[in-house]
């Protein structure tokens, strides 16, 4: 699904600032299960990081914490933009429309006028490759194809950060790496922040400037990696032995983590 956030738990208007500030976050739920403990995360505009983490480690909870869905009970969790966009595994279009009023709906939500909204959502459909699909109704569809969507929905609010919450973990290795290589000629174009969740770790170097590495619940930060691969990425770069290794020290990392 993607959504506008309603308000995330504080904003900032200097554009200088991160576009995401974590400090010392924790999360306990009513029901006493602490989440999330002492998490420190920044994302800067045109920072793109992956959080990987064993199950159940709160990764969900920092997202829903970042779009204002849930309050942080400990720390500061400081959001420097209202233009967010949320993506989730599941694509959540409604199955009566079709591509283009799906992914006009989030634009009508907000009181875009149709001749506004009409080619912003256009120009989401030519960006993620759904051009000649606009009738196709959701179960005409593929899995990756209504990701696409998905995706396409959030772009029509030029979203300043985006949130994806393990967006291709149901898609099969071939379309998984497709759009990953769209989401990072996106990334290149738009110019967003992005914070992403996945169990993938390959995945996670290959689209990211930096990845984050947390331990078992509560959830905090164990490591930090930076990834020195130049954007645009060439999808070679996933075979290289720097690559391989890099992959290596992160799963490494999340194994020590989880320990
Ligand atoms: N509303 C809630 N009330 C109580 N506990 C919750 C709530 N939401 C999540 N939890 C618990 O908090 C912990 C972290 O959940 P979260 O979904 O953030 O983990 P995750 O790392 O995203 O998991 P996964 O990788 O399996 O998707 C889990 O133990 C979960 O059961």
């Amino acid at each position: 699904m993607t959504l506008a956030s309603p308000s995330p738990a504080a904003t900032l208007a200097d554009p200088a600032a991160p576009l995401l500030d974590f400090r010392n976050v924790a999360m306990t739920f009513p029901n006493g299960t602490t989440a999330l403990s002492g998490v420190d995360l920044v994302v800067q505009r045109g920072e793109f990081v992956s959080v990987v983490g064993p199950s159940g480690c709160g990764k969900s909870t920092l997202l829903r914490i970042a779009s204002g869905l849930e309050s942080a009970s400990e720390g500061t969790a400081t959001v420097n933009t209202d233009r967010i966009g949320y993506v989730f595994q599941d694509a959540t279009l409604l199955p009566w429309r079709d591509v283009r009023s799906n992914v006009e709906l989030l634009a009508e939500l907000n009181w875009q006028p149709k001749r506004v909204r009409t080619p912003k959502a256009q120009w989401a459909i030519d960006l993620v490759g759904l051009n000649g699909f606009e009738k196709h109704l959701p179960k005409q569809m593929s899995g990756g194809m209504k990701m696409r969507a998905s995706l396409a929905r959030s772009l029509t609010l030029d979203p300043e950060l985006f949130l994806f919450d393990e967006p291709f973990g149901a898609l099969d290795e071939i379309t998984r790496e497709r759009l990953n290589d769209e989401l990072l000629k996106i990334f290149v174009e738009q110019k967003f922040g992005g914070l992403f969740i996945t169990h993938s770790v390959s995945e996670a170097v290959y689209l990211s400037t930096k990845v984050v590495v947390m331990s078992g619940r509560p959830g905090h930060l164990v490591d930090t990696f930076e990834v020195p691969f130049d954007m645009p990425r060439d999808p070679e770069i996933r075979y290289t032995g720097e690559f391989a290794r890099l992959v290596g020290e992160v799963s490494h990392a999340l194994r020590e983590g989880h320990s």
